[in-house]
Order: structure tokens, then sequence, then C-alpha cells
């Protein structure tokens, strides 16, 4: 399994568990369906307050698979993009946006099922005035983020792994779903008397 498949296997709370939690997204950064996952390199996109030029030569310069991290500095007023920038991200094989900020169109981006995580979404579109940089160091939802850091998101938020942290952080998230299945076993394997053994047990050691 590549590394990007195993990341995708795992939900962001057990790759939480695995950070300590340091680089989490702030959780105000919901997916805007449920059902949406990502897992994958980052590209970022710095912002000026109110401009989405800067998404359109970052949707030029991705790998597929990418996850362009936008660092709209929060703005809610300014769409970062809608569902035609949308369209070209997903059309070049964009895996997802995380945006520290709002897009627009959703109705119609929902039609495209491409995964967006952001503050929300607003109806007026960015300015274009230009600038805005690409590939530079970001901050979004409280958390560095620099290109080629992993970045996985779910129903539960995003979690950054900074780059070269991926394997280990990996391998511990993994070992982290075992144990806790393990407790659930042991706790729920015959109703009330399992839990309150569990219980027992637990309340007695801590
Ligand atoms: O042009 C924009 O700023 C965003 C937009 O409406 C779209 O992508 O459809």
């Amino acid at each position: 399994m590549s590394i990007e498949e195993r990341l995708f296997a795992l939900p962001t709370t057990a790759i939480s568990d695995a950070t300590g939690g340091h680089t989490n997204i702030n959780a105000r950064i919901k997916p805007l369906g449920d059902h949406y996952k990502i897992a994958g390199k980052a590209l970022t996109v710095r912002l000026p307050d109110g401009e989405n030029g800067a998404v359109l030569e970052a949707i030029s310069k991705a790998m597929k698979g990418d996850i362009l991290v936008i660092d709209a500095k929060g703005n809610t007023n300014r769409a970062v993009a809608g569902d035609f920038v949308v369209s070209l991200a997903k059309g070049l094989g964009i895996q997802g946006f995380v945006v520290d900020g709002v897009i627009r169109d959703l109705s119609a981006i929902k039609s495209l099922d491409f995964p967006i995580f952001s503050l929300g979404t607003t109806v007026a579109a960015g300015f274009k005035n230009g600038g805005g940089e690409v590939s530079v160091p970001v901050s979004v939802g409280g958390v560095a983020v620099h290109t080629g850091d992993y970045i996985v998101g779910d129903v539960d938020g995003v979690v950054v792994i900074p780059q070269g942290e991926e394997e280990t952080i990996a391998t511990l998230a993994e070992a982290k779903i075992v144990k806790d299945d393990a407790r659930e076993k042991e706790a729920l394997s015959s109703g009330e008397e399992s839990i309150r053994a569990y219980l027992k047990k637990v309340l007695r050691t801590t």
C-alpha cells in the first residue's frame, strides 16, 4: 500500500491521536459533505484578502491527487472558488480543497462531488486584481502548511502531517486503531456485564 492509501484508510481521529493533535486544522473548517474523504499532498496558495486569482495558477501547477490548501485569511465575504473553478480542478485530477475562507455555488459543487473543506459559503466572487502566491508557507486554520505536507480530511475535520513524518504517523495511527478495537471488543463483547467489568478495571487503575 502506498502512503497515500494508508492515510486514506485512516480516520482523522486516529491521526490526531498519533500526532498529539498539534497540527489539527481549526474545527471551523468543515467538509461541505459528510462523506468527503481526502488524503494526499498539499499544494499551498496564499491569497490577498478577498482575492482569488492565484487559485487558477495553483490549479495549473498541481499534480494529480494534490490537495489545494488555500490561505484566504479567514475571509468569509469573498469566495476563493465557485463551480467553474472547481470543475477545472476536478478535470485536472486535483483531489480536493482545504480553505481558510469560503466558496460559492454550493449546490453545483455538490453535484460535482468534489471534496471541499471550508468555513462555509458566500454569494460573492473573489476579486481578480492579482497578487497571491503558490507553494509558499501558509497558515490555514491556525496550522502552518507547506507544499508537500500530507493532508487528511473527513467528516471530523482536517489534519496536517508535516512532510517526512507521514510513515511514523501512519504506523502510530494504525496501532491506535488496533488498540481501540481491542478495547471495544473487551468492553462491549457481552453487554452490561462486559461494560461493568471494563469500567471497574479502568476506574481502579486510573
Ligand atoms: O470566478 C470566480 O471567482 C468563482 C466562480 O464564480 C466560479 O468558479 O464559478
